[in-house]
């Protein structure tokens, strides 16, 4: 929802502002970037306009552009607004606008800040609220319905921002994902099945300003063609946050070491099937210039993922290991899946088999599990990690 009008989109970004000034610069440089880039990719148009703290993207098409800006990593919030004159007078006729196109019953408030020097208007802020609010009340009544302000919790509100040139108004922050910009840190490498969890889990380490570098497991018999389309479709939609990023999901074979596993180990067979993953995407992570794994664990999720399990599987990586879902709920992680738009093709049924023991042990010791897997694990996966296949992501 935007009022009549409106022009600009405010982009707003939390993190940067606490920076220093030269680590700033830089990152709102990188976030002007990849906000170009994005909508490169849907084909908007706006120019960019930096000032502290803010950034405002001039355009004809504020709402697909404050959309696209919710869309970028290190945006907090994006709102769709009306660029009028610094005063009184046309704030309140902006508001009055903005009320007759879009107010539509119950209560209202106006929401108003300055910014700039203290003399820069001769009103303050509350000026702005409680004589932009009577116009406000005056054009609900002028419409035939009982006006009525809370401004706590409105039906209705409006958003004044008053800077020393200009004043913008608005009737939404659209939240974005917050974090840091994209490329504002080095790679790291996603262990990406394609199921809820970690494709969620990659894309917090991208949010958090990590271009990832995609690795599927390819399980043989145990996964599948739709297993694999359905780890690609989710990486997919990860590519669509990073469209100035050339992504590609590396897939590394582990189907004769499944088999193997299958046949030769008992309970602990999934957790050397997991040290087998971490190990092939360190390996990935080296020729990539990549300096971490993220994977899709959280404490006690399934049996391979208990605290104890999580330490043996740990022990086979020298790279660290994040799990930016660890402590995590299901549901958490459900609601997000849902919001950054993987959980429908992580659900498709794969129809794979399963590689977990009826019986899975749920405390593993180290030694144990070393003596128990094979003894050129990790050499098998380093080789399979070097003659992996690389799928470029078309967009
Ligand atoms: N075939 C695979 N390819 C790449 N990574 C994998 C694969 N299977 C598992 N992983 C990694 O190991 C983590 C834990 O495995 P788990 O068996 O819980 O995954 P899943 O249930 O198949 O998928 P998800 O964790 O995405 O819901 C995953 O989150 C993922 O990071």
């Amino acid at each position: 929802m935007h009022p009549p009008e409106a022009d600009v989109v405010l982009v707003r970004h939390g993190e940067l502002g606490v920076k220093s000034e030269q680590v700033r610069r830089k990152m709102e440089d990188r976030l002007a970037q990849n906000l170009r880039a994005m909508f490169d990719a849907r084909g908007l148009s706006g120019d960019i306009e930096r000032r502290r703290n803010r950034l405002f993207v001039h355009t004809a098409e504020p709402d697909a552009v404050a959309d696209a800006a919710a869309d970028t990593f290190g945006v907090v919030s994006a709102s769709p607004a009306r660029t009028v004159e610094p005063t009184l007078e046309s704030i309140e006729a902006a508001l009055v606008a903005a009320t007759e196109a879009h107010y539509d019953g119950g209560t209202f408030a106006v929401d108003a800040a300055r910014a700039g020097p203290s003399d820069a208007h001769p009103f303050a802020s509350t000026d702005i609220e409680s004589e932009g609010g009577a116009a406000v009340w005056d054009t609900i009544e002028s419409l035939s319905q009982d006006p009525a302000v809370d401004l706590d919790d409105p039906d209705f509100r409006l958003f004044v921002e008053c800077r020393q040139d200009a004043a913008y108004v608005f009737l939404e922050k659209r939240a974005g994902p917050g974090g840091l910009p994209l490329g504002t840190q080095r790679p790291v490498v996603a262990l990406v099945s394609g199921g809820i969890d970690s494709p969620v889990a990659a894309w917090k380490l991208m949010a958090r300003g990590c271009p990832v570098v995609p690795v599927y497991v390819d399980l043989g018999d145990y996964g599948g063609p739709d297993h694999r389309a359905r780890a690609r479709a989710t990486v997919e939609t990860l590519a669509s946050y990073a469209p100035g990023e050339e992504m590609a999901m590396h897939v590394v074979d582990a189907g004769a070491v499944v088999a193997d596993l299958e046949a030769e180990m008992g309970d602990l067979r999934m957790l050397a099937l997991r040290r087998y993953m971490l190990v092939a995407a360190e390996a990935v992570a080296e020729s990539e210039q990549a300096v971490g794994v993220v994977t899709g664990e959280a404490i006690g999720q399934k049996s391979s993922q208990t605290s104890a399990n999580i330490a043996v599987t740990d022990a086979a990586a020298s790279l660290p290991v994040h799990r930016p879902l660890l402590a995590m709920d299901k549901a958490d992680i459900t609601n997000l899946a849902r919001r950054i738009g993987t959980f429908e093709d992580a659900t498709v049924d794969t129809g794979c088999n399963r590689v977990a023991p009826e019986l899975p042990e749920t405390n593993a010791d180290l030694y144990a599990l070393r003596a128990a897997e094979p003894s050129d694990l990790f050499e098998r996966a380093r080789a399979c990690a070097e003659a992996r296949e690389v799928v470029l992501i078309e967009r």
